[in-house]
């Protein structure tokens, strides 16, 4: 029998349960070769209250190889439908995610933190790459290539890589699943993904509405656990030809190595340190706009969130002047709470992070124009900050904060800020505001990432390519090249013709 409402609620598993309008959409349990497997033991806590919401299992090497397993007995079967078909079966689970957005959102904010109409956000885009990758699955096309001998016909044939390995990261637990997962079952793959930790309960919900959208058993396994044993699985199994990885680049580089035995083919999406630049000759308000998407979106912890801002002399002030009005006006506190803008931190190292690239660059001379400690709301919400005169050798103009700490650097001219942008292992994204035409072109062909923003703070979607150079990684996500990191390229030579 149903334990009435009000001794539910005092049960905070069930507290989030009960707020859901399809309370079947929180598992517990992982998901290989279509069934919910596992013993929740490990708790799933929400950053805002410290509360456990939920428990997941806690798996390791040997459900992974199972999962793997799984995955190779299902490719050839998912591989065999014709685009068509896994086109149908994409766009219902995008209709599926589409229709339980709400109660997607909220599982979200629950385990993530972030604001619940960013949530909504991450939710909606999450579900444009599925819907994307099922309009892309019915065009990869192969090619005829004009032959060299009379008599031979050459072909160049697109096929799905095989079995995909996909680790998946904390800061965005929706969406960082639906760009590498729809992409590889549009092209035909089948995946075996391991959610982060902090955030697996997004990963549990996509995987029930992927088996009520129609996809087969074992063409989408989700293992809870623990991360090094099974990403070494997906690294090491020789039937795994592909793993797809967002997080920092000190794993990216593990991930690396593990793989070279096998000689698998990579995605990374790793750290970047993306510098925004504001121009004398830049429209300030809508500088000062775009720093506050691209910084303070999610609390700072974008891998594509400005790190180290630069503005020219001429306008250095009223830059700061301006952005310090706006993020001490921000709302901060819990994400599912009206009107906040700014929820806590993932957990307490990402807090002493901040202070501590704080602490650096207050030693070095740098001015607290806002914030600069902890919200009096304690657990890990941290007041967003704004620091002024910082200096371009300070710990934070070369590490990711991850954290809502702007540090606002001055530059006196084009060709030193290049310098100081490009001065870095990393290369995801970068931003810049100006109105010079000749300044645009130059910016943008000079700046070292595989990202540029131009007047804008924000430039994911799915219909552009994703991805860095140097240190930030390998390999696109979203967009047409997105897909085509799943597939080899087969070449046939007819003879005889
Ligand atoms: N590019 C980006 O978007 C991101 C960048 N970062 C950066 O990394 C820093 C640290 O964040 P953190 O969460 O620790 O990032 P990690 O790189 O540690 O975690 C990302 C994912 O990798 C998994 N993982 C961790 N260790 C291994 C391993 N040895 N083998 C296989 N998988 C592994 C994690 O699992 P588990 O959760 O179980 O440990 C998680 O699923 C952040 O402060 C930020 O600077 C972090 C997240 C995203
Ligand atoms: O931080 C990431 O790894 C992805 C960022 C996605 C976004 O910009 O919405």
């Amino acid at each position: 029998m149903t334990p009435p409402a009000a001794a539910r609620a005092s049960d905070a598993t069930l507290s989030l349960r009960d707020r859901l309008k399809d309370p079947s959409l929180l598992r517990e349990q992982s998901y290989i070769d279509g069934g919910w497997v596992g013993t929740p033991e490990f708790p799933v806590v929400n950053p805002a209250t410290g509360v456990a919401i939920a428990k997941v299992a806690q798996l390791g090497a040997a459900e992974a190889t199972r999962a793997v397993e799984a995955a190779s007995r299902a490719f050839p079967l998912w591989a065999r439908l014709t685009a068509k078909q896994r086109s149908n079966i994409l766009r219902k689970w995008f209709e599926l995610i589409i229709a339980n957005r709400e109660d997607l959102a909220l599982i979200l904010t629950s385990e993530q933190g972030k604001p619940l109409t960013e949530a909504l956000g991450e939710v909606d885009i999450g579900a444009a790459y599925i819907e994307f990758f099922a309009e892309e699955a019915r065009r990869v096309y192969g090619e005829t290539i004009p032959t060299q001998k009379p008599d031979a016909r050459l072909l160049a044939l697109k096929q799905p890589i095989g079995v995909c390995g996909a680790i998946t990261p904390w800061n965005f637990p929706n969406s960082m699943i639906t760009r590498k997962v729809s992409p590889a079952l549009a092209a035909g793959c089948t995946v075996v993904l391991k959610p982060a930790n902090e955030t697996p309960l997004s990963a549990l919900a996509l995987a029930v509405l992927a088996e009520r959208a129609g996809i087969p058993a074992g063409a989408l396994n989700i293992v809870t656990g623990d991360a090094p044993p099974i990403g070494k699985v997906l690294c090491e199994h020789p039937a795994v030809r592909f793993v797809g990885f967002t997080g920092s680049t000190e794993v990216g580089k593990i991930l690396y190595r593990q793989s070279a035995g096998t000689v698998k083919k990579l995605g990374l999406e790793l750290g970047g340190n993306a510098p925004f630049v504001v121009f004398d000759d830049a429209d300030v308000d809508a500088a000062v706009e775009g720093a506050i998407v691209s910084k303070y979106r999610n609390m700072g912890q974008t891998c594509v969130c400005a790190n180290r801002l630069y503005a020219q002399d001429g306008i250095y002030d009223a830059f700061v002047e301006k952005l310090a009005a706006k993020v001490s006006a921000m709302k901060i506190g819990e994400g599912t709470e009206a009107g906040v803008t700014q929820g806590p931190l993932i957990n307490a190292e990402a807090v002493e992070k901040v202070e501590r690239h704080i602490a650096d660059a207050v030693k070095g001379g740098a001015k607290i124009v806002t914030g600069g400690k902890r919200h009096a709301l304690g657990r890990t919400f941290f007041e967003p900050t704004v620091l002024r005169d910082v200096k371009a050798d300070a710990l934070v103009a070369h590490e990711e904060t991850f954290g809502p700490l702007a540090p606002v650097i001055r530059f006196k001219d084009e060709a030193d800020v290049i310098a100081m942008c490009n001065a870095s292992p990393f290369g995801l994204a970068s931003y810049f505001y100006a109105r010079d035409l000749g300044r645009v072109w130059r910016m943008a062909e000079a700046l070292e990432s595989g990202m540029v923003g131009v007047n804008t703070g924000l430039i994911t979607t799915e219909v552009a390519p994703f991805g860095g150079v140097k240190e930030s990684g390998l390999g696109r996500e979203g967009s047409h090249h997105g897909i085509e990191e799943y597939l080899e390229i087969k070449y046939v030579m007819m003879a005889g013709v």
